[in-house]
């Protein structure tokens, strides 16, 4: 692990490969720790709460921002996402490196809180790719995808307030990419 352990948020449009490229990076380094979110979405086939994501419904969410206990929240396509803020707090308190994987609104608010966060931006190869890979995916209803294209030009078009980008071309060459801006191996 790097000297400078930080916090590090990766971000990118619906469907460009955020989760596939984290899952191919941690198949080989475990030790790369990722931020469990809470979310009301409802799991997808083979999704697991507490793994995937802490599955809650909307009064459990509303009480876990009451409570200060989220770092940074965001609607997206008509579901609350949201990061638990105690986790991320051990982990930079040992001293250990810090993933998120989130949307813009949440990484803009990670900006605002913590200055020196790293925030990476994973692009597609071209518009038709994301398209292919959104519905290509096969999770989502067409009106939720085309809530998601929709988001999905913003976050586009927000690209240059992100540290650095990688697109996502190859799976195996992006996972060493973020790799290294982690300072793993
Ligand atoms: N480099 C790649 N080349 C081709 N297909 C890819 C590539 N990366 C990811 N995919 C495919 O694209 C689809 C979307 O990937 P994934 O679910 O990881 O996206 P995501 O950015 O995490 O999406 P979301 O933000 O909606 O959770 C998946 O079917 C995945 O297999
Ligand atoms: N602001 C936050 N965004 C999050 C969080 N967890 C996930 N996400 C982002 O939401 C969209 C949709 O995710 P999906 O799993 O429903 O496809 C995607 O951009 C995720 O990165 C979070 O805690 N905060």
């Amino acid at each position: 692990m790097s000297e400078r352990p930080r916090l590090t948020v990766l971000s990118g449009p619906s469907g460009v490969g955020k989760s596939t490229v984290v899952a191919h990076m941690r198949q080989q380094h475990p030790e790369v720790w990722l931020s469990v979110s809470a979310t009301t979405r409802h799991p997808r086939p083979g999704e697991k709460d507490g793994v995937h994501y802490h599955f809650v419904d909307n009064d459990e969410f509303e009480k876990l921002i009451a409570n200060g206990e989220l770092l940074e929240s965001a609607v997206f396509a008509g579901n609350r996402y949201g990061t638990p803020r105690a986790a991320v707090q051990e982990k930079l308190e040992r001293g250990e490196p810090v993933l998120l994987e989130i949307d813009l609104q949440g990484a803009r608010q990670v900006r605002e809180s913590m200055p020196e966060a790293q925030l990476v931006f994973l692009a597609p190869p071209s518009w038709d790719e994301l398209v292919r890979r959104l519905t290509g995916r096969g999770t989502e209803a067409q009106d939720v995808i085309d809530q998601r294209l929709a988001a999905a030009r913003v976050e586009l078009a927000a690209e240059p307030e992100f540290d650095t980008t990688l697109v996502n071309t190859s799976v195996e060459q992006v996972a060493a990419e973020l790799l290294a801006l982690l300072g793993v191996a």
